[in-house]
């Protein structure tokens, strides 16, 4: 039976069905309450259509995807991080938490500025070309 998201199961999943139906809760939770999440997606998005307008070859589409799938991957494993520290210390201060949590954002800002430096090696030169 597919699993809805209001579903309390604590044991493993039973099948490749299942697995991805809870993989797929995740991504949708990302989506629904992470809004930095939905903002680097926006920017993915426009990458890709930006892409799509400039023509890209393949291997600038390569690392155009290999920029966005970094951002976020690391925007899922901050979360990650961010949820499970709150699981488990609550809302109090602690200093291992607050080190937990800015390591987590600290690897999104890296594969963001990873992903800037992706975005102006490939889309300058392309744009400088289609006004010259
Ligand atoms: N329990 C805690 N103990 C110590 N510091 C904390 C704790 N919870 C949060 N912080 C501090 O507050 C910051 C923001 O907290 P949190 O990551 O939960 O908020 P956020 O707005 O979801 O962050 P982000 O913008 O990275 O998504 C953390 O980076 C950390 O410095």
């Amino acid at each position: 039976m597919l699993m809805g998201l209001k579903d309390k199961q604590t044991t493993k999943n039973k099948n490749f069905i299942q697995s991805f139906i809870h993989a797929m809760q995740g991504i949708f939770s990302l989506v629904t309450t992470e809004r930095n999440f939905r903002k680097h997606l926006l920017f993915g998005m426009l990458a890709v259509v930006l892409g799509l307008i400039l023509n890209l070859n393949l291997g600038q589409w390569l690392w155009i995807i290999l920029a966005i799938f970094s951002v976020i991957s690391s925007e899922a494993l901050n979360t990650i991080v961010e949820s499970v520290v709150d699981l488990i210390v609550g809302p109090k201060y602690d200093d291992l938490a607050k080190k937990a949590k800015d390591v987590a954002a600290g690897g999104v800002l890296l594969s963001a500025a990873f992903a800037f430096i992706i975005g102006v090696i490939i889309f300058v030169p392309e744009l400088v070309a289609l006004f010259q």
